[in-house]
Parts: C-alpha cells; sequence; structure tokens
C-alpha cells in the first residue's frame, strides 16, 4: 500500500489573538480527492495558505511529500513541482493578458537567441483554457474578462506543465463563481487530475460539490479538525451537523409572494455585452432571480441596473416610487442603486480598509456634520450596528476587512449596500465562498429586508440560491429573457432546462 503524498500534521497558526489553526492533521492519498470543509473563518485558507509558503505555520508542525519531509517555511522547486495551487484571490493580474498570467508561473517559451516564442505560448495557452469552451481570448488583459474566465485562468495556470505528475493540485473553491455547466466541465478536469494518480485538496462550501466528486472530506471547525471521512459514509445533514457541531435545517425556501405591489424599478430595452433588449418589472418585496449560462449576459443586468457595468449600455430606468422620469441606463450611476458584487476580492472591498471604513465608504456625505467633520461617533454607532445586524465575526470595526474570512467579508459588503436604506438591491452571485450557516443568515437578510418593501435582484448560477430566495427567476438565453418562472414552478430541473434551453 502507499502512503500518503501529501502529510501535514501539528498545524497551528495563530494572528494576534486568534487561533486561526490548532494541532490540525491533514493527509491527502495518491488518486484521492479530499475535500476541506469548515464554516467561514475556520481556517481553511489558512491551511492552504501554509501550504503555499504564504504563512508560517507555528514551529513543531510536521510536514511531509511523499513520506520526505519538507520545510514549511521554504518553498523550492521540488515542493513547487508537486504542490499546485488555485488560490481563493486567483492570484492573476487583470492588466494582463491570459498568456502572460501563465507565463508569471512558468515562464515564457524562448528561442535559442532568448526571443519569446509567441505562437508557442499562444498555442500553449490556448490548449490549456480550451478545454473549457468558454471561448477565452488569450490575448485580451484579464481584466476584460469575465470573472468565470478568470477563474478557467488561474486553474489553466495551475495544471501548466503537470499532467500526469505526482503531487497534489489544491483548489481552494475554485467554482465560486462559475455556473452549472461549468462545474461540470472543471469537475471532469479534477477527476482526470485524480485518476492520473495525484492527490487533489478540494476546498468548497457547496455539499452537493463534496457528494458530487470527493473520496473524503476533512471537517475543520474553529481552527481545529474535527473529522475526516470516507463520503461515502456521510449524509448532507450529517455533514451540515460535523460542520455546525448541532442540528441544523439545510433546506430553505422562501414564503410565498404576498400579493403582488407596485413596481420599485422598472428596466426597458436594456442592451449592454450580450444582452439585447432586457426589459423587466421589479416589485417591492419581490425577489427576482436572473440566471442562464455563463456568457448569456444574466450577470451583466445587476451591474447595468447600478450603472457599473465598464462596457457601452443602452436603455431606460425609472424608480416609479421616486420619480415618473426615466433614467437612460448609461447614466443609471446617477440613481445611486448598491451592488454587491460577483467578485468580492476585486470589486467589493477595499483591502487596505478597515471593516468600519469599507462599510460607511458610500456613507460619508450622510455622516457628515454641517461643519464638513465626520461624526466619528455616529459613525461608530452605525458600523457596530449593521456588525451586529448581520452577525460579522471580527476582531473590531478598526480590523483591516482582508483579515475577515471571506463570508464575513461578504456581510460587510451586503451591511454597507443595505445601510444605504436603497429601494433596489442588486446582488451578484451573493453566496459565492459562504459556508452553510452563513448562506441561510444572509437568506434570512434579504428576506427580512425584501419583507420591508425593498426589491431584491439576485443574479446566481447558483440553483440552491435561487430555490432559497426568489419569488420568480428570468432565464436569459443568449442575451435575452427566454423564461420567466414563477413560484412552485421554480425547480432545479426547471431552471436547467431553461437555462440550455431543452425545455
Ligand atoms: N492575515 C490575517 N490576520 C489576522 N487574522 C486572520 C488573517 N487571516 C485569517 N485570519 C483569521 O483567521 C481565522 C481563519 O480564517 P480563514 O480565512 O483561514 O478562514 P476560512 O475557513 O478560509 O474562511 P472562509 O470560508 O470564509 O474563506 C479567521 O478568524 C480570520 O479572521
Amino acid at each position: 500500500m502507499t502512503g500518503p503524498v501529501l502529510r501535514v500534521a501539528a498545524l497551528s497558526k495563530r494572528f494576534g489573538g486568534t487561533q486561526a489553526l490548532a494541532d490540525v492533521d491533514l493527509e491527502v492519498s495518491p488518486g484521492e480527492i479530499h475535500a476541506l470543509i469548515g464554516p467561514n473563518g475556520s481556517g481553511k485558507s489558512t491551511l492552504i495558505k501554509i501550504l503555499a509558503g504564504y504563512h508560517h505555520a507555528e514551529p513543531g508542525a510536521v510536514a511531509e511529500l511523499d513520506g520526505e519531509p519538507f520545510d514549511l517555511g521554504q518553498v523550492t522547486a521540488s515542493r513547487h513541482d508537486r504542490l499546485r495551487f488555485v488560490h481563493q484571490e486567483l492570484g492573476l493580474v487583470g492588466e494582463l493578458s491570459a498568456i502572460d498570467n501563465l507565463a508569471l508561473s512558468h515562464g515564457f517559451a524562448r528561442t535559442a537567441f532568448g526571443n519569446i516564442r509567441w505562437p508557442e505560448m499562444e498555442r500553449r495557452t490556448s490548449a490549456l483554457v480550451e478545454r473549457f469552451g468558454l471561448g477565452i481570448d488569450v490575448r485580451r488583459p484579464l481584466a476584460t474578462a469575465t470573472p468565470v474566465q478568470r477563474t478557467v485562468v488561474a486553474i489553466a495556470a495551475a495544471l501548466q506543465g503537470w499532467e500526469g505528475r505526482r503531487g497534489v493540485l489544491v483548489l481552494d473553491e475554485p467554482t465560486a463563481v462559475l455556473p452549472p455547466g461549468e462545474v461540470a466541465r472543471l469537475f471532469d478536469i479534477v477527476r482526470e487530475v485524480r485518476d492520473a494518480g495525484a492527490g487533489v485538496l478540494y476546498v468548497s462550501h457547496r455539499m452537493d460539490e463534496i457528494f458530487a466528486l470527493a473520496d473524503r472530506v476533512t471537517v475543520i471547525r474553529g481552527g481545529r479538525r474535527i473529522a475526516t471521512r470516507p463520503v461515502a459514509e456521510l449524509t448532507p445533514r450529517a455533514l451540515a451537523e460535523l460542520m455546525a457541531g448541532e442540528e441544523m435545517e439545510t433546506d430553505h425556501r422562501p414564503p410565498p409572494p404576498s400579493s403582488r405591489a407596485d413596481p420599485v424599478l422598472e428596466v426597458r430595452d436594456l442592451w449592454a455585452g450580450p444582452l439585447r433588449g432586457v426589459g423587466f418589472d421589479l416589485a417591492g418585496g419581490e425577489r427576482l432571480g436572473i440566471t442562464g449560462l455563463a456568457g448569456s449576459g444574466h450577470e451583466i443586468v445587476p451591474y447595468a441596473v447600478c450603472g457599473a457595468h465598464a462596457g457601452r449600455v443602452s436603455g431606460r430606468l425609472r424608480l416609479p416610487r421616486r420619480s415618473e422620469r426615466w433614467t437612460q441606463a448609461r447614466d443609471a450611476d446617477g440613481l445611486g442603486l448598491p451592488l454587491v458584487p460577483a467578485d468580492r476580492a476585486g470589486e467589493g472591498v477595499i483591502g487596505d480598509f478597515s471593516v468600519g471604513e469599507n462599510l460607511t465608504l458610500p456613507l460619508l456625505g450622510r455622516l457628515r456634520a454641517r461643519s464638513g467633520r465626520l461624526r466619528r461617533r455616529h459613525e461608530s454607532a452605525l458600523v457596530e450596528d449593521w456588525i451586529r445586524r448581520v452577525g460579522v465575526r471580527t476582531a473590531g470595526r478598526g480590523a483591516r476587512i482582508t483579515t475577515l474570512s471571506g463570508g464575513n467579508q461578504q456581510k460587510v459588503v451586503m451591511a454597507r449596500c443595505l445601510a444605504q436604506r436603497p429601494p433596489v438591491l442588486a446582488l451578484c452571485e451573493p453566496t459565492a465562498g459562504v459556508d452553510i450557516a452563513t448562506r441561510l443568515q444572509l437568506y434570512d437578510l434579504i428576506e427580512r429586508q425584501a419583507g420591508e418593501g425593498m426589491g431584491v435582484i439576485v443574479s446566481s448560477t447558483d440553483t440552491q440560491d435561487l430555490l432559497a430566495l426568489c419569488t420568480r427567476v428570468l432565464v436569459v438565453r443568449d442575451g435575452r429573457i427566454a423564461r420567466e418562472i414563477s413560484g412552485r414552478d421554480i425547480t432545479e430541473s426547471a431552471l436547467v432546462h431553461a437555462m440550455e434551453g431543452t425545455e
């Protein structure tokens, strides 16, 4: 019998007063997909960042690759060869193309004279990203790509030059913004990597993914390893309970909508990116889902409505409770509707700012006294109130936002939007990277706000979100609304068939 390809033991890490990891053991076998799951803030990313050499573990930790000890504090070539990573933040440079980004981790192909062999670089990069079939232009800066395309490039960067090697591919929530069709493709690639004999360490919050993909799962909570089990021996409920440490309800269905209220938002003839003349009304209290396959254009709707779409936009919008007048979609930012963006790290938070600063940024006008000075006491009270209302786990409002786990950062972004008391809240992939307990908290929060008359737009490819949250779903295909599904007709299969056009 062969031993584990990766073994770590007695792994501990402390950040100031936070014990992020306490004495964690983990083994990944060759030819195994080993899932790592735990609530937001349980220490998963810290563990992976230690493996990547980004953080140092406390003294006493043990680490072995194929039975050979290695120093967690040093990234050697052989370690780099055997441990490959796709981090949550993807580690890409937006100004550079896919070709350049792949070259950053693996170098450029050169002629004997040292010149870069561009045709070969382009061929190599295209071959890697084409496996996902997303039509990525490998020469364009990644900043112009969609979140889905960026994820694919990060995975391709980790896989290059690695086929068939013995080692571990570490994926930290790779599907956070991938739509169902692409998730299936990613799974095929992950299985290929496993079947070639490598180990895969797969971090995810989506329990369905763990059951679809993983052979074993390790649960961590509060920085401690709670259990390691073969997935075949677990039920979703048992796994949810291991994570939460208590019995929990994993189903969440929205109550049927009350009698239809007047619209809070009217959108007409919206053209942006692939969108071709989309229009809809959003009623007060309504939770309207917008979904589709990657590239269908659904993910652009919240951005266009909030005036945050980078490309050309046309169409018109109206907030009838505020004004009878129509606003041109290209001027939509003047309506001041807040957006919870899909790419939290890139667009949602300002990494150098504190939790409090991230929360109050758009409210500074309201927080200034007539003299122009910031009313500090008022600001702190507001921040504390929202931290409590959305249940942010943080060392304090002065802590840097990047010290919070992904789910807690998402709560801050959500609180920032809600604190503006908008008539409409637009959300893009609101539960990406969020654990089940937090996901349910976010659902409750959204439902409560809708109950007070706010209209909610949820653009998501996560059918669980759409089922749990939405009272009506618009399915976008080829830039147009192809189907509208309401109430009890919103089912997983109805959504998937409508997205793929196979109804
Ligand atoms: N650089 C840092 N400085 C201070 N505290 C940190 C730092 N990085 C992580 N932490 C804290 O360590 C704990 C574990 O965080 P970590 O990001 O590893 O959790 P996670 O399980 O990956 O969460 P998520 O699922 O939300 O991504 C959290 O309490 C977090 O706030």
